[in-house]
């Protein structure tokens, strides 16, 4: 069977999209989703998203299947890119109008309900809900299941690193360092990936404080490798940063593919993520 897809991309962090508004299931196997994304043998990217019918108080669901073909609960840059793919099939079937001033959507997800909203400069403004900091929601077993995972020392690679571990639904384990460039991301990524204190393995951010409101990261994903940005990551690091007392509640957050806006509300608790989300091409599998 021929499958319509659509790519798109935010800050370099790429997914293929597919409309799956009629089916309940995902159109393609988590094993047919790795085939499509890989580099040198499929399309290419970093996951694959499918807009899925939503539930009683949602518009949409989204299900995700990274690279590896498994399966994480929420992804921040994907449903930037998810948002315009829906206005994007909207549009097309004339449910909205060509230049609407904003779209809102409410998108049901493992990680629970996500909010974003496409923006008359075309950005997108992501409601990302709370954070969960307790060891048993992350989960981790760096702390008790009850206790949050604040500067933590966890052994990897024959070092000691202080980690601050923060749930967006899906798992972060976060660490401030000097100089983000001198990582060896490719080589120490997989160990915190895999390592036995995230049972279900863990995304991981390095970061570097230019400025209480500016910081510069890189990430490591699980079931995805280094990718050129992370949008629950950024919003996990300015979390870690309040916490650990290195950044204010705002702060934008540069990744090796571009800037995203954080904001950690402390009116609400939750976090605001603004940033592209772009089409780059349409084809059929
Ligand atoms: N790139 C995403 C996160 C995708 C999921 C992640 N790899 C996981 O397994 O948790 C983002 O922008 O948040």
């Amino acid at each position: 069977m021929a499958i319509e897809f659509t790519k798109y991309q935010g800050l370099g962090n790429d997914f293929i999209l597919i409309d799956n508004r009629h089916q309940s299931e995902p159109l393609v196997t988590p094993d047919q989703a790795m085939q499509m994304c890989d580099r040198n043998f499929g399309i290419g990217a970093d996951g694959v998203i499918f807009a899925l019918p939503g539930t009683s108080d949602t518009d949409y669901t989204m299900r995700i299947f990274n690279s590896d073909s498994s399966e994480p609960q929420m992804c921040g840059n994907g449903i930037r890119c998810l948002a315009k793919f829906i206005a994007d099939l909207e549009r097309r079937d004339g449910k909205i109008k060509e230049h609407p001033s904003s779209v809102r959507y409410k998108i049901n997800t493992l990680a629970g309900l996500i909010a974003p909203e496409i923006l008359p400069d075309g950005q997108v403004k992501v409601d990302m809900g709370k954070p969960r900091l307790l060891a048993g929601e992350i989960p981790t077993t760096l702390a008790k299941a009850d206790e949050k995972v604040i500067n933590v020392s966890l052994s990897v690679a024959e070092q000691s690193w202080l980690v601050t571990g923060v749930s967006m639904g899906n798992p972060h384990c976060i660490t401030f360092v000097e100089d983000v460039a001198a990582i060896p991301l490719a080589e120490i990524g997989p160990q915190f990936e895999h390592h036995p204190a995230f049972p279900e393995r863990t995304n991981t951010e390095f970061v570097q404080v230019i400025q209480p409101d500016y910081l510069k990261m890189r990430v490591w994903e699980r079931g995805a490798g280094a990718t050129l940005a992370c949008g629950t990551g950024a919003c996990a690091v300015v979390v870690a940063g309040v916490l650990t007392g290195n950044c204010d509640r705002s702060a934008t957050v540069e990744l090796p593919g571009g800037c995203l806006m954080i904001e950690w509300s402390a009116d609400d608790d939750r976090l605001y993520m603004s940033g592209p989300a772009e089409r780059v091409f349409t084809g059929q599998w």
